[in-house]
Order: C-alpha cells, then sequence, then structure tokens
C-alpha cells in the first residue's frame, strides 16, 4: 500500500498528517477565504465547489445518510479556498501560460461507510503540462472524457476534429462541407453549439481546447463538400477518380483556406491552433500532368517535399494574419519549411524520438512529445506501465533546450475506437501519461504508483467513468 494513498498525479510535495476531522454533509461546504481573490462572483470557482460537493458527498448522499444526520462537534464544517493569483480567469479562458500551480491542506477519504475523514495533508501542485489529444474525425462521442481530464489533471484538449474518413465540423462558412463530408449531415455532426457547449465545459475545468484541422493529408472528406480542393490522381493520361491531398498549386485552394482558418478564428478561442502537416503521400502530386508543369515552373525539380512545403508556407502566412499561434506534426519541421519563430513542434513518431528532440529544440522551437504516448496502440498487459516508464527530458541537450519541451500529450486515434470503448480505452491508462508530466522526473516507483492508480482508477469508477482495470482485484465501493 502507497502512504500516499489514492493520491494521482503525486503532487510536487505532500505532508500526510495523522490529524483525521470526520465531515459530514449535513454542515460542510467549501467557501471562498475572505481574503480570496475571487469570491461568489466567480462561476468557474462555484461551478467547482458544487462539482466536489457531489464528488465528496454523493456516493454517501446515495446511501441517504448525511443531509438527515445533525452535525457533530468534531465535525470539519468547512474548506475555504483562497485564490492568490491575481488574474483568477474567472470568466477568461486558461491559456499557455496559466499558473495552475495550488497549495491545499486537505484530502477528504471517503470510507467504505460512507462516513468522510479528512486528513490534513499539505500539498503542492504543479505542473509539467500534461495534454491528451483525441481524434473525432473517426468517432463521435460525448463529453465526459473531459471530466475524466480534469482528474487527471489535464490542462489541453487536443480537438483532432476531421480527417479522411469523415468531417464533422459544422462550418458556418462552408455547411456544405459537412453536409457532404460528415458519416451522417445531422445525426454525426458538431454543430457551433455543440463546439461552444465543448469548449466552455471545457473551460469551467480548467481545459484549454486546442482544434487540430489537418490539411494538406488526411483530407478526403474534405473534397466532399469542396470542388476542386483536393488533387485530381491519374492513372496514365486521365483521372483516376479518386483524390489526394489538397492540391497546392490553385490560388482557389489558399482562398478557400484564408475564408475557412478566419471562421476557426472567431469560434476556438485559444491562442493556438493545430494546422497537422503529418503523412502527406505525394504519389497523386506525382501522378498529375499539372502538378508536375507545376513543380517544373517552380523549380522543384523531383522533391515533391518541397511542394508540400509551398503549401505549408503559404497556409501558415495565412494564418498568421489571424494572429494565432500555431502547432504542426514533426514533418513539416523535418521537411525544412520555415516556421516562426513560437511554432510548436509536436514530436509523434515512434522512430530516433530523442533525436527528433535534440535537432527540434536545437533550432529553438517549443516542443510537444506524444510519441512514447499512443493509447490507441493496445496490447496483452499493463501497458500503462510503459507509458509510466516513458521520459521526455532524457533526450541530449541543454537546460535551456529541455525547457522547451513546454508538455507531453496522450493520443487516441480513432480507427478502432467510438463512444463504446473510447472511455476503458483511455482511462486509467492516460492517467499513468498525466502523472508523468505533472509529478517530478524522480516519482518512477511502480508499485507504489500501482497502488495508488488502482484505487484512483476506482474513483473513476464510482463516479460513473467506466475505466478499466489495471489487474485483478476490484474495487472498495462495489
Ligand atoms: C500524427 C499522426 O499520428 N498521424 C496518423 N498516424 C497514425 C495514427 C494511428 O496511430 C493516426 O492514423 C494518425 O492519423
Amino acid at each position: 500500500d502507497s502512504p500516499y494513498g489514492s493520491l494521482w498525479p503525486l503532487p510536487q510535495k505532500v505532508k500526510i498528517s495523522t490529524v483525521v476531522f470526520k465531515l459530514s454533509g449535513a454542515s460542510f461546504h467549501i467557501f471562498d477565504a475572505k481574503e480570496s481573490s475571487s469570491g461568489a462572483s466567480c462561476r468557474l470557482l462555484q461551478n467547482a465547489y458544487r462539482r466536489y460537493d457531489e464528488y465528496i458527498f454523493t456516493s454517501s448522499r446515495k446511501q441517504g445518510q448525511n443531509k438527515s444526520k445533525k452535525a457533530l462537534a468534531s465535525d470539519m464544517s468547512e474548506l475555504q479556498v483562497w485564490i492568490t493569483s491575481a488574474d483568477s480567469e474567472c470568466d477568461s479562458y486558461p491559456s499557455v501560460t496559466s499558473d495552475e500551480s495550488c497549495e491545499f491542506t486537505g484530502m477528504v477519504f471517503v470510507f467504505f461507510h460512507f462516513s468522510h475523514l479528512c486528513h490534513v495533508n499539505s500539498l503542492l501542485h504543479s505542473t509539467r503540462r500534461p495534454h491528451p489529444c483525441l481524434n473525432t474525425s473517426r468517432m463521435i462521442t460525448e463529453v465526459n472524457y473531459l471530466t475524466a481530464m480534469a482528474w487527471n489533471k489535464f490542462n489541453v484538449f487536443h480537438w483532432h476534429i476531421v480527417d479522411d474518413p469523415s468531417f464533422p465540423y459544422l462550418s458556418r462558412t462552408f455547411p456544405q462541407l459537412s453536409q457532404h463530408g460528415a458519416y451522417h449531415p445531422y445525426t454525426h455532426v458538431y454543430t457551433p453549439s455543440d463546439v461552444k457547449m465543448i469548449i466552455e465545459f471545457a473551460r469551467l475545468r480548467g481545459i484549454r481546447v486546442v482544434p487540430e484541422f489537418d490539411t494538406p493529408g488526411h483530407t478526403q472528406s474534405w473534397g466532399k463538400g469542396q470542388k476542386d480542393l483536393l488533387t485530381p490522381c491519374y492513372s496514365g493520361a486521365s483521372p483516376s477518380g479518386s483524390f489526394g491531398p489538397v492540391n497546392p498549386m490553385l490560388n482557389t485552394t489558399y482562398d478557400f483556406m484564408s475564408m475557412f482558418f478566419k471562421e476557426v478564428n472567431t469560434v476556438f478561442p485559444d491562442a493556438y491552433v493545430h494546422l497537422g502537416g503529418d503523412e502527406v503521400d505525394f504519389s497523386c502530386w506525382k501522378s498529375n500532368p499539372d502538378i508536375q508543369k507545376f513543380m517544373e515552373q517552380q523549380g522543384f525539380g523531383m522533391d515533391y517535399s518541397k511542394l508540400e512545403s509551398f503549401y505549408i508556407q503559404r497556409l501558415l502566412d495565412i494564418i498568421t494574419t489571424t494572429n494565432k499561434g500555431y502547432m504542426i506534426w514533426q514533418e513539416v519541421f523535418d521537411n525544412g519549411v520555415k516556421l516562426k519563430s513560437d511554432t510548436v513542434v509536436h514530436v509523434w513518431m515512434g522512430n530516433k524520438v530523442e533525436e527528433e528532440l535534440q535537432k527540434v529544440t536545437e533550432a529553438g522551437f517549443t516542443t510537444i512529445l506524444s510519441a512514447p504516448w499512443y493509447l490507441d496502440y493496445i496490447s496483452y498487459g499493463q501497458d500503462w506501465q510503459k507509458f509510466y516508464r516513458a521520459e521526455p527530458l532524457s533526450f541530449k541537450g541543454t537546460d535551456a533546450q529541455k525547457k522547451l519541451v513546454i508538455g507531453g500529450e496522450a493520443c487516441l486515434w480513432g480507427e478502432y475506437v467510438d463512444a463504446t470503448n473510447l472511455t476503458p480505452r483511455l482511462w486509467p491508462r492516460a492517467s499513468a501519461v498525466g502523472e508523468r508530466l505533472w509529478s517530478d522526473r524522480d516519482v518512477r516507483d511502480l508499485n507504489d504508483a500501482y497502488s495508488r492508480l488502482a484505487k484512483h482508477r476506482c474513483r473513476m469508477v464510482q463516479r460513473g467513468i467506466p475505466a478499466e482495470p489495471l489487474f485483478t482485484g476490484y474495487c472498495a465501493h462495489e
């Protein structure tokens, strides 16, 4: 058993005391300390108090206890929240510079007979910035993953919202994209109000929503609703009827992208947008006679990565006019595209990861690491330990280079995932990534982690998130 009980992720500093108070739902409540810089008008905080009151007392209230019983003198009756940071972000959005550190002295333990004991501990949490990516083009799903993300201290939802199989994003400017590109034009789309709801649901939990509209590859579904956007592939001298990446030689392509990303800029408040740029297959471009002529005119010879860079470069120029920062998958950097200095390079490929981190940070770019944390790759056994053991900063580099790795991201791609298996496939495996990225680098004892994670997983199950088991055993609340 771990001395830290079910704490997950492990805070930077923990002191468990033997002093224990009893909580009773009858009298206990969470409220703002009078010195706090945020109070009753801060919806974000009041919303959190209500949520945590539910988490703490729901299980016992279901047993019909608490509210009726009168409070005893020994009960702890209040938890005061004292916000010290001047910018409480009550009505704004979390950002890459948000201060997420916190220090508190209270941990509620729910015992099986549903009384509540509160250990007076001091915990100091500060983040090493985890954030998970989810790909919804291949699946449509509800938002309880955002709830579970907050419990695991994930602070960014990277929403890979469209891809080859479907275009569920309902664009006001180009409604035909989902009309023709979604699996179904009204049961399998994210309407503007769905998107707004997801962004607000995430904001209230301190989670940023970074959308990804991946081009020029992974765009088959775009072509269903937008004529001439994709490159027609040829077999011999005539079009084959199939299409490839976005057509980089037409001005209409950039007119479209400019209008589309202007809309994206207004719909998604985050300072960053992810532009993709991964896995561009050149074969279609090579087969098209107009593209071949264009390559000659541009002096690209037979190097199609130059054509990809030409496209990405013009796309980045478009995004720069929307004053958003951008993230791109590592191939864009590997292909030598000229990037703005604040570009975030997203390292995902499984080979030579440390070499890639070394190169990207040496070039001075901030970096997000996903390569060790592709949760869509499943295997028999406790693979959470593999995710837990990965250390993002073990590559060769100066301290300045290490600081450029601003975070990591667990990815769950949707080829074999939909609403039926998203949650158990995501949790608690992603929780292992959460602790790796949140806790100190030397928090690595697998036995201690197992003991805490098994309990943390049961807490998620008890709160209604069907997180899969780590190994044999059962949850105390069952
Ligand atoms: C950046 C990236 O990961 N691109 C592709 N790579 C393989 C993934 C499945 O593991 C997905 O197919 C994804 O679209």
